[in-house]
């Protein structure tokens, strides 16, 4: 079958921003206008169990009203084939954006017209930036007491560092919000007949500002805005015209650019990452989604605009792009494994090629051939069965044997790894039984799942105590993760108290040399190695060098060195905690003839390694958390007392809509039940958020004292 739609009708976007600010409501806005879905639920209907939105679906989302997993939804909107996802904007689950991010053509990031720039946007626009992800603002709750457009597009400008087009400003806030004002096209939108309706009478913009509706407006500062509609307009399409020679030019010369023209150049700007177009609304109220996603089809890439996947050898070293086309081998990156009561539901990106339902692929990641049952796409209220998929494409997979998250998929006669996705490493961790004792084996089945959907999930068995123990992104991942086990895998199990992962670092350059010799009767052992040790960038990793000259340790046992080194640097010397960022460059050795093996060098790096740590003055390092707390003035200074107890240092203090609010950085350490702490010191009123942001050192006052608390 021929390809339907060009490739040039589609856009993958994402819906990523701060918990709370609306995402899964703008979502379902979308699959309303886009008429995949009949009736509007609200979010507030299903946290009293009334309906149920489509991207919500699992028990704890519906619980907690946060959402948990991000869904791709494919829907229309004007010819174009789009497919959302909404991801969650909980700290714990940055890793769900991550992953999305990485294969999204184009972003809406949405702000609560109240809160403006809140920490999460910060931490997923930082990740969008790393996947050069292109983006478009919305900013949402306009209708919101206390909404300030200014102070949002000042966020994006200061605090984001964008360079921005204000394709619309809204007319009023609160109560007073009746239209926007599109700058690009140079008109007005004023709302007409209740919210359901959704409908708007469409005025030029110089008529704007003797409109009754906009007449009637009671604040200082909404008036404002009206006032300086034709200013406004200037600076758009100043910035705009920016983005192209020809139009700017031509500007220069005293043409009006037309609107074509400046959609043009706003889609150029936006595709190559240098412009980023701002939107205005109210999903709630249904305003402003229906231009938003027009938006979405103006300015947005399709897949490809923005060149192809990289493809990477083994040690990730890019080798070469693929570019977006049917007419290569397939090419498809999963990104998202859900065990849905229906089986698997693997969800993939397809990059070049087209997969028909039977094909066989090769899993380059892990060596495997994976065959092709059920393709789905998943739509609004149900998934619909597809023969094929091509390039551009998302979509879901059913019942996949072998593929995790991250893994490449390709014509096996072609096979080539895809730039991998990059994970975190866990910072907390808890040990888990099982409620029942005849469910040890169930549950380390379920947690098997679970940690196979979920690549910042790690489980492990403690060596000397035998308890199975979960390491994740936070006290609320972990929590949620034995939670969906109980409602999706059907066991139940304890957590114990949450402890963090901590991490060691050689304290400073280290040259050591070890000889391991054994002599006991028949064949003995020997082998020398002279390893320098020196401490590496934060990030850096370990990274070996093989600087042996004149075969003084013979090519066959390099491997052995470099294992033992990632071996041992697993339990490092200050407390048995992975060492982090090091180079170790191996400058010489000696061997025997006959009595040196891979198992004799292996002897000798390892304990040549835990000398050299332990000469270096070596450091322990804590996990330091990012930390925002909102709350009503009066309990501010409470709350900055009592983050310096908990060895915080405060970065940023002000003003944030009605509220006052605190930024710094705390030890993980200190932080466990905050929530309870923060609750009563506000009386329930406040709110914090908290995203892992580095390693620190341990003051060395401090190591034995955290140690004793943590083997308690
Ligand atoms: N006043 C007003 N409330 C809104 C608007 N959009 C969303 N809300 C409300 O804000 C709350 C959060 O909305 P959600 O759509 O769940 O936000 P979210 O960003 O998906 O939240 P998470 O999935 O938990 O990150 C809900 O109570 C919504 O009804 C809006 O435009 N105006």
């Amino acid at each position: 079958m021929a390809r339907q739609k060009p490739l040039n009708l589609y856009r993958n976007i994402g819906i990523i921003a701060h918990i709370d600010a609306g995402k899964t409501t703008t979502t379902e806005r979308i699959l309303y206008y886009t008429g995949k879905k009949h009736q509007i639920v609200d979010v507030h209907d299903t946290k009293d169990g009334k309906g149920s939105t489509t991207t919500d679906y699992l028990e704890q989302e519906r619980k907690r009203g946060i959402t948990i997993q991000s869904a791709a939804v494919s829907t229309e909107w004007k010819g174009h084939q789009i497919n959302v996802i909404d991801t969650p904007g909980h700290v714990d689950f940055t890793i769900e954006v991550n992953r999305s991010l990485r294969v999204l053509d184009g972003a809406v990031v949405v702000f609560d017209g109240v809160a403006g720039v809140e920490p999460q946007t910060e931490t997923n626009w930082r990740l969008a930036d790393q996947y050069n992800v292109p983006r478009m603002c919305y900013v949402n709750k306009m209708d919101r007491i206390g909404a300030n457009f200014k102070h949002a597009v000042d966020g994006i400008k200061n605090r984001l560092g964008a360079n921005i087009v204000l394709c619309q400003i809204p007319l009023g806030s609160h109560d007073d919000f009746v239209g926007m004002a599109d700058l690009i096209a140079g008109v007005g939108y004023i709302w007409e007949g209740s919210d359901k309706d959704s409908k708007w009478e469409t005025i030029p913009l110089d008529q704007i500002a003797n409109h009754p509706k906009v007449q009637a407006f009671t604040t200082a500062a909404d008036k404002e805005w009206v006032s300086k509609l034709a200013d406004l307009r200037a600076e758009s399409i100043e910035a705009a015209v920016e983005m192209d020679d020809d139009a700017m030019h031509a500007y220069l010369e005293g043409n009006e650019p037309s609107l074509e023209t400046l959609k043009q150049c706003i889609r150029k700007g936006c595709v190559a990452g240098k412009l980023v177009p701002v939107f205005c609304g109210s999903s709630y109220r249904n305003k402003g989604v229906q231009q938003m996603l027009d938006g979405v089809i103006d300015y947005m890439p399709y897949p490809g605009e923005n060149g192809g996947i990289s493809m990477v050898d083994e040690d990730g070293n890019i080798i070469g792009e693929q570019a977006v086309t049917d007419e290569a081998p397939v090419r498809a990156l999963a990104f998202k494994v859900i065990n849905d009561p229906f089986g698997t539901l693997t969800f993939t990106r397809i990059y070049s090629g087209v997969i028909k339902k039977g094909d066989t692929l090769q899993n380059v990641t892990r060596g495997k051939k994976e065959r092709i049952g059920r393709i789905v796409e998943v739509q609004a209220n149900a998934t619909r069965e597809i023969d094929e998929v091509r390039a551009g494409d998302i979509c879901a997979f059913v019942s996949l044997k072998e593929t995790e998250t991250g893994d490449s998929l390709c014509d096996p006669a072609h096979p080539v790894l895809l730039e991998r996705m990059r994970f975190p490493d866990p910072v907390i961790s808890v040990s888990v039984e099982p409620k029942t004792r005849g469910d040890v084996d169930k549950m380390s089945t379920a947690l098997y799942k679970m940690v196979k959907a979920d690549p910042s999930l790690r489980m492990e068995v403690d060596q000397e105590t035998g308890q199975t123990v979960l390491k994740g992104m936070g006290e609320l991942h972990l929590e949620i993760t034995i939670d969906r086990m109980r409602t999706e895998l059907g066991v139940d199990a304890n957590m114990g108290k949450p402890k963090v992962s901590f991490r060691e670092a050689f304290g400073g350059t280290v040259e050591h040399t070890y000889t391991h010799k054994k002599q006991t009767g028949g064949t003995g052992q020997f082998a020398e190695v002279k390893i320098i040790f020196e401490p590496g960038e934060p990030g850096s990793g370990v990274v070996f060098s093989d600087e042996v000259v004149g075969g003084r340790v013979p090519r066959e046992y390099i491997p052995a060195v470099e294992q033992a080194i990632t071996k041992e640097s697993r339990q490092g010397q200050v407390a048995g905690y992975q060492v982090l960022d090091f180079k170790a460059r191996l400058i010489d050795g000696k061997f025997h003839d006959v009595d040196s093996s891979a198992l004799a060098f292996e002897i000798a790096t390892r304990a040549c390694f835990r000398e050299a740590q332990r000469m270096s003055k070596p450091k322990l390092l804590e996990p330091v958390m990012k930390l925002e707390v909102v709350t009503e003035a009066d309990y501010l200074g409470d709350v900055i007392g009592d983050m310096n107890r908990r060895r915080g240092q405060i970065t940023e203090q002000g003003q944030k809509g009605p509220n006052a609010f605190v930024q710094g950085f705390v030890p993980l350490a200190e932080m466990f039940g905050y929530i309870n702490f923060l609750r009563s010191a506000t009386s329930g009123r406040g709110n914090f958020t908290m995203i892992f942001d580095h390693y620190e050192e341990v003051p060395a006052n401090m190591v034995a004292a955290l140690m004793e608390k943590e083997a308690k």
